[in-house]
């Protein structure tokens, strides 16, 4: 068995990445959390405690949970030219100006490992980086303009939490992200570092399916053409078929981009698109469906019932399609998975309990083994009808983690999971 890849949406999972909540969440505040995509502040040691409990449910089922921060800090020791390279992307003309790039580049490269993978999730304020801020306003605009010490040199990435969307395994390769919103971009180059120079990821043999290998130019390109893709929107359920949700975040142009490497290696068959409506409540596929059992599957109906599905296929030449419309959804993945019917679980309650579940994300969990999925406790109603469904239910508390809109499934990168 290779080290990586994603096999199935249910399988066994035994690796996964997780972050777990620092320094950025402590940067928000009520006037920056919409920019940054949370809908409240947090309790940031609660969040630590609550993810720590995640974890350790996840440990205690056999899994190895890795945590991104430590893997980052990891890859910046190992890996000195990866380290130069993370160093010249966060701290670009773009990001910082061009009166300040040497000055931001060397103070960063003068951070230890631990310190600097700290920094590049967490933001560094003025005041941290030590930039002399009144020597540099004569040369310096972006200096000039600083009129507070707590102002950001670098942002924090307080969506970092959500590891599934900025990477995501498909069968035996990984796709970094290019993401929708500005708040979340610079999550894709933290983790393209993990991926290229952490010696577990690069003495492993695997496939890069965006970008393609050492072509970490076609994020700056995305500035311009703005085409997206989340892991949110991305589940490999298993039969060489992807679900891939056209959500808000992902559009039908960046799945040809990736439909097109999965066919050309022969790593996928079918992509099934779901074309979804685009609203905050759910932004991802993965915040109304998501799969329980190798034949049962929660899903949030309001939203599902109006989803349609297209199904890309290679065509007859190579980087070619062959795209046909579903009848309906839920038969299109019953066909791919080869199962006769899906057991369908609904979220519970009245039309308000169930609107109010969706929204703490109790059709997104993650599975552990087939039937067995952890999920935030306050969704009693779903939880009840998963479990009246034989689903084996372990409860998480997710106060905290829940107010950036994501639940286990958004936690999680699954790096390894067993086909079904
Ligand atoms: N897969 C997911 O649905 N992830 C949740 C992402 C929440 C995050 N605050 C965001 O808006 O991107």
């Amino acid at each position: 068995m290779s080290e990586f890849g994603v096999h199935s949406e249910v399988g066994r999972l035994r690796r996964v990445m997780v972050h777990r909540p620092e320094l950025s969440l402590q940067r928000l505040t009520p006037s920056n959390h919409d920019e940054l995509l949370f809908d409240d502040v947090l309790w940031v040691e609660r969040a630590q405690y609550e993810h720590d409990k995640f974890d350790s449910v996840m440990r205690e089922r056999g899994v190895e949970v890795f945590l991104l921060e430590r893997l980052l800090a990891e890859a910046l020791e190992a890996s000195e030219p990866g380290r130069r390279r993370l160093i010249e992307v966060a701290a670009s003309e773009y990001t910082v100006g061009v009166s300040l790039v040497d000055e931001v580049r060397q103070l960063l490269t003068d951070l230890k490992p631990d310190a600097l993978a700290a920094h590049l999730i967490g933001g560094l304020t003025v005041a941290e980086s030590g930039l002399d801020v009144g020597a540099l306003r004569s040369s310096s605009l972006p200096a000039a303009a600083i009129d507070d010490p707590s102002m950001f040199v670098l942002p924090p990435l307080p969506n970092t939490l959500f590891t599934r969307d900025s990477s995501c395994w498909i069968y035996g390769g990984v796709s970094i992200n290019p993401m929708y919103w500005p708040a979340r971009r610079l999550e894709a180059y933290n983790v393209a570092a993990i991926y290229r120079y952490h010696p577990m990821f690069a003495d492993a043999s695997f496939e890069f399916w965006y970008p393609e290998l050492g072509d970490e130019g076609r994020f700056e390109a995305q500035d311009f053409g703005r085409a997206s893709m989340e892991g949110g929107d991305v589940q490999p359920i298993g039969n060489g078929t992807v679900l891939i949700g056209l959500s808000e975040r992902t559009q039908a142009r960046m799945i040809e981009l990736v439909a097109k490497q999965l066919f050309a290696k022969g790593a996928a068959e079918r992509v099934i698109a779901v074309v979804m409506t685009k609203d905050r409540a759910h932004m991802h596929l993965d915040t109304v469906f998501t799969m329980l059992d190798r034949d049962a599957v929660t899903l949030y109906p309001k939203v599902m019932d109006n989803v349609r599905a297209i199904s890309l296929r290679p065509g007859s030449a190579p980087g070619t399609f062959h795209v046909t419309q579903e009848k309906d959804f839920l038969s299109a993945v019953a066909d791919a998975l080869g199962v006769k019917k899906l057991r369908v679980v609904e979220t519970g309650g009245d039309a308000y309990q169930a609107e109010r579940e969706q929204w703490d994300d109790g059709n997104n969990v993650v599975a552990i083994e087939p039937g067995v999925v952890v999920a935030y406790e306050r969704n009693t109603f779903t939880i009840a009808k998963m479990r009246a469904a034989g689903i084996e239910v372990l409860p998480i508390e997710g106060f905290e983690l829940g107010k950036g809109r994501g639940g286990g499934h958004c936690m999680t990168c699954p790096l390894l999971r067993d086909p079904i």
